[in-house]
């Protein structure tokens, strides 16, 4: 079902043809309150409606990506009305795609052989802490994709079939599978999770990178680790000093060229071994990489939280962080630093720096390069906007910034809240963003965008009506009353795995 050679993404834009996503998994269904910082999610979901919410963004993706398996799901559903088995990676009616692939079912694939089994779950308990006795338990779970589902929703049932309580905890966020790993033009960097609630994931990451995506070619991979002398350092150093990254902080933008976000969730020291790490491979092709500091909230996460790309020419951009902006910003002027200081910070400044790889032929062999800060750039929009015309040719006036909500305050700060800046391109100038964010919808139709509601897109799918191949230049649009809720849009709900060339 999966050929390994196909893995290739040089851009945000080119034309989606294959993504790893993660169905909302029982576990979210288990998150308490009391949970909520650790666990990190800012609310109860319900799970039933945020699965509605999610299927209709996969049959999105299977229309554009595997329109057989679009027709399957919509006639299995005719068939069977208020049935969802087709969207469970452990049914056998599921749709099965090798373009839409789900990471659960990617953890049953290798789970199939013994020896990994065996690895995964002692790997998983030893992390878990949990007794031999539980251990014991799931190695006697011998279906994969039973035993997939139990490692990532951490429940079990017991002999009578009965769901038992939590042996470990759940991975609610896993539905943001753009945050495990980052593909760079043939290669994967895989994150080191900031958080230990989403440990567990990198581990599932790593497994299926090394076990399936990347067999026989783990020098493709790229991963980082604390540096060498880490353990001595105190708890209390130990604990800034972190070497993290996460994928939502990092963008395959143009084919030689990354963007990584030094937020919440990317530490710079992260971020300096991904440097040494990229340069040091000869064969990732990346010359140069522009780090994009930006101030560590919750409420901005990662860099795909303020800004993601549409088309070549196109951004959708948090306006806050715009320095274009706000040398103009007048009006709120006085509410709004009252209510930056609570939920965005003092700070709204993003800093800039480019590292360039510059060659030494006269270094040692291991290492000829050297990252080069060849000067700061001005502010996040200049990057964008250089990002169009010098990485893709765009003339300097046809560049277009949609901001959220029109930079109108208090919209843009309550639709970036609901990731209206965190779309998911299928191509160049087609997106899936939210419903809810109704006025950055309405910022898209001025700048020229057609906008269509999912659902009646997907009929017209069905009827022959429209076809996928010639939608161009529309943002189309999800409900996510729930989906919402986990704090995430389309652009974290994916890992591209390979895109047309841009
Ligand atoms: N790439 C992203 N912006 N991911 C969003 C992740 C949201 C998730 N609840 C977390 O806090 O980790």
């Amino acid at each position: 079902m999966f050929e390994k050679e196909e893995i290739f993404v040089d851009s945000e834009i080119g034309r989606l043809r294959r993504l790893i996503i993660h169905s909302p998994d029982g576990g979210i269904g288990k998150i308490v309150p009391g949970k909520f910082k650790e666990w990190l999610y800012d609310d109860t979901v319900h799970l039933t409606q945020m699965r509605k919410e999610y299927n209709s963004y996969i049959k999105i993706l299977l229309w554009f990506l595997d329109p057989e398996k679009a027709k399957y799901v919509t006639q299995y559903e005719q068939d069977n009305p208020g049935n969802n088995d087709c969207y469970k990676p452990d049914n056998k009616n599921y749709f099965n795609s090798s373009k839409v692939l789900d990471s659960q079912y990617l953890l049953a694939q290798i789970l199939q052989d013994e020896a990994t089994r065996k690895r995964i779950i002692s790997a998983t308990c030893a992390w878990e802490g949990v007794s031999t006795l539980t251990e014991k338990k799931l190695e006697r779970i011998t279906d994969a994709h039973e035993l997939a589902k139990t490692l990532i929703s951490g429940t079990m049932k017991d002999s009578t079939g009965r769901e038992i309580d939590f042996i470990f905890p759940p991975l609610p966020n896993f539905i943001f599978t753009r945050d495990i790993a980052i593909t760079i033009n043939d290669h994967l960097l895989l994150s080191n999770a900031h958080a230990p609630a989403r440990e567990r994931e990198s581990l599932f990451a790593r497994y299926i990178a090394q076990y399936l995506l990347f067999k026989d070619k783990e020098e493709k991979l790229i991963e980082i680790s604390e540096p060498s002398n880490f353990f001595l350092l105190s708890e209390e150093l130990q604990q800034r000093k972190k070497t993290s990254i996460e994928g939502g902080d990092v963008m395959m933008i143009s084919p030689n060229h990354l963007l990584i976000g030094c937020s919440e969730r990317t530490t710079a020291s992260g971020i300096n071994e991904v440097i040494h790490a990229i340069f040091e491979k000869k064969a990732t092709g990346i010359e140069k990489i522009s780090v994009i500091k930006i101030p560590k909230l919750r409420a901005i996460m990662h860099i795909d939280t303020i800004f993601t790309q549409v088309r070549k020419d196109t951004w959708v951009l948090f306006g806050r962080f715009s320095e274009r902006l706000n040398k103009k910003r007048t009006r709120f002027d006085y509410y709004e630093k009252i209510t930056h200081e609570d939920a965005l910070g003092k700070d709204s400044n993003v800093e800039i720096l480019r590292f360039e790889k510059k060659i030494y032929e006269d270094y040692s062999p291991e290492k000829n390069y050297q990252a080069d800060i060849s000067g700061k750039i001005t502010g996040l929009e200049s990057l964008l906007r250089n990002i169009s015309i010098e990485d893709f040719q765009v003339n300097p006036d046809d560049v277009k910034i949609i901001y959220s909500a029109d930079n109108i305050f208090p919209f843009d700060e309550r639709e970036q809240w609901t990731d209206s800046c965190n779309v998911l391109a299928l191509k160049n100038g087609v997106v899936i963003g939210y419903e809810r964010n109704e006025k950055t919808s309405q910022s898209f139709i001025e700048h020229g965008f057609d906008v269509v509601d999912a659902d009646a897109l997907l009929e017209d799918f069905a009827s022959g009506k429209k076809d996928p191949d010639k939608i161009e230049n529309t943002l189309i649009l999800l409900t996510a009353s729930e989906l919402s809720r986990a704090r995430g849009g389309s652009h974290c709900m994916s890992l591209p795995l390979l895109r047309d060339k841009i």
